[in-house]
């Protein structure tokens, strides 16, 4: 279970998150939804450790993440798939998913032959650079070198944005697989609607760095989406 209670986060001493309260049970597919600039990539980068300045608690199954730094978190459990990908262009498909699994508990060095099965286009392209991929294959490969972590929470920030509609077909079902097959605890922050409606359990609509309102996906209504993230 991941728990924030009273989170702030800051960007030097400007804050960005204010008292942030909310809890994603094991299992669960939660995703964070909110208009441009409301806090949703700063939510994430905060329960990473990857603000100036955190407070409040952060806890994983029991422990607390506050005061830990980054890659102690990426051991204690969370994956993350930033946006924009963060693919390594000068590295090959295979030597970015082993930077993923040099995050893993028990050490790395190993790719595991289930991860690439998801996206067979990795196996073909294991030798080709991350910058050469298209986006969409750029976008798997984040979330493979993620999976490679073995994280207990994985952490997705606008994973369908920007790509061909096949291939975000193709990315929506792997995760909500991961999510319902393999038990995966996702948190998504999403613009997709209608993605976060068909994948997720649960979900906060987060406005000017707070939580404004949440609940299980089925009180996402219409009228909360116009009031809060139709543009
Ligand atoms: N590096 C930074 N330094 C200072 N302020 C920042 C920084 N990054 C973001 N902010 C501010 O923090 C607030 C939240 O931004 P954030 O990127 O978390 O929003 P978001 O909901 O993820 O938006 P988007 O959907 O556009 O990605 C905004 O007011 C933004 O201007």
């Amino acid at each position: 279970m991941l728990e924030l209670a009273n989170v702030d986060g800051f960007y030097g001493r400007s804050r960005a998150l204010q008292s942030v309260s909310m809890t994603v049970e094991k299992g669960d597919f939660f995703s964070v939804l909110g208009r441009n600039g409301v806090g949703k990539t700063t939510l994430l980068r905060t329960m990473l450790g990857l603000m100036s300045r955190t407070s409040g608690s952060i806890k994983l199954d029991g422990e607390e993440l506050v005061a830990k730094p980054t890659h102690e978190r990426a051991l204690a459990g969370l994956g993350y798939v930033p946006q924009g990908r963060g693919v390594l262009p000068g590295f090959t498909v295979r030597e970015n998913l082993m930077v993923g699994t040099f995050a893993a508990r028990g050490g790395g060095g190993r790719i595991a032959e289930w991860v690439l099965d998801l996206f067979p286009i990795l196996k073909e392209f294991l030798n080709r650079r991350g910058g050469n991929l298209s986006g969409g294959q750029q976008q798997q490969l984040a979330i493979a070198r993620a999976l490679l972590s073995e994280p207990k929470v994985m952490l997705l920030d606008e994973p369908t944005e920007g790509i061909q509609p096949n291939i975000v077909e193709q990315i929506e079902d792997v995760l909500i697989d991961l999510n319902r097959k393999q038990g995966l605890t996702i948190v998504l922050v999403e613009q997709n609607i209608a993605f976060a409606r068909r994948a997720s359990k649960h979900f906060a609509i987060l406005n000017r760095g707070s939580v404004a309102v949440g609940g299980a996906i089925t009180e996402l209504s219409d009228d909360l989406i116009h009031k809060h993230l139709v543009v």
